[in-house]
């Protein structure tokens, strides 16, 4: 495997749509391990970031950069929606579908489709269609189908809106295992449990640019401004 895409850096980006600013200014840079959670309010712009940042957000101003070529960038990254798009073909279709458009051997595919029914805990569906599955399912499903190309990075947006405690948990254990094998993870969440319980690293958004940025510890535990505290205690922030 060549190096890792990372570090992503993004220099005086900013989306604007008719006179609007949806986000921006914003200069970041990611470094290469790790989970990074993005919180704010309801239109803060946590997904035009996390879309800015896949490259799939057309940019007003300024860039964003990978340690290599676009192309190159683009191949070895994944995103997930907040709402899962199955297709419409069996579980472990979906899983296969992947991994034929990037022309590797049937063996090495069916060991890689049955690696992944089997952590997401699906054999048993894998010949159902998959729009039948559950919300919760689909999203493991969703998720399984990113990682099984071996990203170097998942985007995920809110994998866990709608979902129930225990869904969420085996959802929290997938990323778990992706962190453990080194894929890095950028996330949106308004479950902050959840930004406590994975963030390494965490990004606050207000109104269109990052607020605050920091290490998971000092981040929660020592927020530097009153608009995180306020975020924090659940007030309502204008
Ligand atoms: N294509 C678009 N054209 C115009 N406005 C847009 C467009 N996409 C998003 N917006 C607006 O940009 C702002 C930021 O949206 P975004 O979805 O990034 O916020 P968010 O923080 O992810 O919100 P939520 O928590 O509700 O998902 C919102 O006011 C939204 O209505």
């Amino acid at each position: 495997m060549v190096s890792s895409i990372l570090p992503l850096t993004l220099t005086d980006v900013a989306v604007r749509r008719r006179g609007k600013t949806l986000l921006g200014p914003v200069d970041l840079s990611l470094e290469a391990t790790g989970l990074t959670i993005i919180i704010g309010p309801n239109g803060s712009g946590k997904t035009t970031l996390l879309r800015a940042m896949h490259g799939v957000e057309r940019l007003s101003t300024g860039a964003v950069r990978w340690s290599v070529p676009d192309e190159q960038a683009q191949h070895r990254q994944a995103y997930v929606f907040q709402t899962p798009i199955m297709l419409r073909r069996s579980v472990a279709d979906n899983l296969r579908y992947p991994l034929q458009l990037l022309r590797l051997p049937r063996a090495e595919i069916g060991a890689r489709v049955a690696d992944w029914l089997a952590r997401i805990g699906l054999e048993e569906r894998a010949s159902l269609q998959a729009t039948r599955l559950s919300g919760g399912e689909k999203q493991r499903l969703a998720i399984a189908r990113a990682l099984i190309r071996r990203p170097d990075v998942l985007f995920l947006d809110e994998p866990c809106a709608n979902l129930d405690g225990a869904s969420t948990r085996a959802i929290e254990a997938l990323l778990q295992a992706a962190l453990d094998e080194k894929t890095r993870i950028i996330m949106t969440t308004h479950d902050l449990g959840q930004a406590r319980r994975l963030a390494s690293d965490a990004i606050f958004m207000l109104h269109g640019v990052v607020h605050e940025a920091g290490s998971a510890a000092r981040f929660f535990g020592a927020p530097c401004t009153e608009e995180l505290e306020a975020f924090f205690r659940g007030d309502i922030i204008a």
